[in-house]
């Protein structure tokens, strides 16, 4: 049973989408992914949003959507890689629950991103690599803990965490789990 909701913040491709797939399955807690809920809400791509209401308009409703389920009650929730660019998410972050950094460089990243639709401000290489380089303090100032995932499987740093949680009192879990 989680006490908090369990925050996930990083990097494009730094495996949040998928750690907290697999975390909330061993883990047996709820989980949702901020990208698909926003999708889900304005009944368009993230690509569409970008293309049709611009940056500005993204980050707006990614602040309402934070807000809610910062309220929403226990969960782990992989959010947008670039949540921490607006200063009312980070303090949101920060008073709302245990946030976890999943930590990797842009040119790791790029290995690994198959859907750069989800995902228009990556750009190339060097953008990706700037834009990496100025949120890592930001992903630094909200994180509780933070794990590097490159060279890693989902499954290792999903057993790791599970621990690691358990460990700090965020996760309880039954003693047969
Ligand atoms: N540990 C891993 N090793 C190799 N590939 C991985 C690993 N974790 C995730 N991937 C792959 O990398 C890609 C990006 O992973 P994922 O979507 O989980 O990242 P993300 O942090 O949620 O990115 P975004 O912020 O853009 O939503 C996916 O294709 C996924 O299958
Ligand atoms: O890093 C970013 O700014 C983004 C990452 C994606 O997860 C999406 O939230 C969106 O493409 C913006
Ligand atoms: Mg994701």
């Amino acid at each position: 049973m989680l006490r908090k909701p369990v925050f996930f913040v990083g990097f494009m491709g730094a495996g949040k989408t998928s750690v907290v797939r697999r975390l909330a399955r061993i883990a047996g807690s709820a989980s949702v992914d901020m990208d698909r809920y926003i999708e889900r809400r304005c009944e368009r791509k993230i690509a569409e949003i970008f293309a049709e209401e611009g940056e500005a308009g993204f980050r707006k409703v990614e602040t309402e959507v934070l807000r809610e389920l910062a309220a929403a009650g226990p969960q782990f929730i992989s959010c947008g890689g670039g949540v921490v660019v607006t200063p009312e998410n980070r303090e949101i972050l920060k008073r709302s629950g245990f946030v976890v950094h999943l930590q990797i460089t842009a040119h790791d990243a790029a290995k690994r991103i198959r859907n750069f639709e989800r995902r228009p401000l990556f750009g190339d290489l060097d953008n990706a690599e700037r834009i990496c380089e100025e949120r890592g303090p930001l992903y630094e100032e909200v994180a509780d803990y933070t794990v590097r995932t490159a060279d890693r499987s989902t499954g290792s740093v999903a057993y790791e965490l599970r621990s690691v949680l358990r460990r700090k009192g965020v996760l309880w879990l039954r003693k047969s789990s």
